[in-house]
């Protein structure tokens, strides 16, 4: 069966002034793949993610979105075109219930949702965020609590829930599993497991290289801005993949096709 690409970077490079940040860097990704992003401090990850999410332009190079080429002018454009991306500092309202969360932004299609809410709506707004939530592995006791009575992997869980939720084609994870426990970490990786379930081709960036070798299907390793290992999971032991990131041996650009 072949893979269809959902989205690609094609030799994008990103300079901040005189810092190369990225040079000609080329990343795909599948529907239904994982592809994990690693590297050291400073190696370019944030700014790779920053271009693929619109939120920065890239000096030189394009993206293609389901073989289309794309100028993302912001992250709204990438949001709507069906790329979710999440931060390390995840972006719920703590005031908020879990459903409300849910339900953000939403109101940008539907105008005025939130404020309009009569009690059954709100009950059935409680119920699909549950829905929704259960659909990615997540348990949260009640949708109805405020995120900030909600524990740091619950919160995380939830902020991953509702970017799986709405992707429609891309989902980008910046160091999702950070500061997370064993077992809130297992959740977080299960819930990138449901999006790739769903068809979604998602980007994993994370430092906590087990984690990238339990979920990925496929590795691209930057080093100093460049893609320098771009190889199936099933090539890499923890130390190869160490040893790629750090260069500490012969690590031969590869692409895989
Ligand atoms: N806004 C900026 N202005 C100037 N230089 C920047 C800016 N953002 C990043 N850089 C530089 O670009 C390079 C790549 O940084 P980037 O944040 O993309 O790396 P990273 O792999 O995400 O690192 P980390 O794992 O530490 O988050 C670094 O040399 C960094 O100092």
């Amino acid at each position: 069966m072949t893979k269809t690409v959902i989205y690609e970077a094609h030799d994008v490079s990103k300079s901040y002034g005189s810092v190369k940040a990225l040079t000609g860097a080329s990343l795909r990704v599948h529907a239904g793949e994982v592809v994990g992003l690693v590297g050291d401090n400073g190696a370019g990850k944030s700014t790779l993610v920053k271009v693929l999410s619109g939120a920065h332009q890239p000096t030189s190079g394009r993206l293609e979105l389901d073989g289309v080429e794309h100028v993302w002018g912001s992250p709204r454009d990438a949001l709507e075109a069906g790329i979710e991306t999440l931060y390390q500092d995840s972006s719920l309202a703590p005031h908020l219930t879990v459903s409300q969360n849910l339900f953000l932004g939403r109101e940008v299609m539907s105008p005025g949702i939130l404020g309009k809410l009569g009690f059954l709506a709100r009950r059935r707004m409680e119920k699909e965020a549950h829905d929704d939530l259960e659909r990615v592995g997540i348990a949260v006791p009640a949708s109805s609590r405020p995120v900030s009575a909600l524990s740091g992997g619950q919160r995380q869980a939830v902020a991953i829930g509702r970017a799986v939720s709405w992707a429609r084609k891309v989902i980008i994870l910046d160091e999702p599993t950070n500061h997370l426990g064993a077992r809130q970490a297992g959740e977080v990786l299960n819930v990138i497991r449901a999006a790739k379930a769903k068809g979604l081709g998602v980007i994993f960036i994370s430092h906590t290289l087990p984690h990238v070798l339990e979920v990925t299907d496929r590795i691209v390793v930057l080093r100093l801005g460049r893609i320098v290992r771009d190889a199936p999971t099933s090539e890499f032991t923890p130390d190869s993949l160490i040893a790629a990131i750090t260069g500490s041996a012969d690590a031969e650009p590869t692409t895989d096709a």
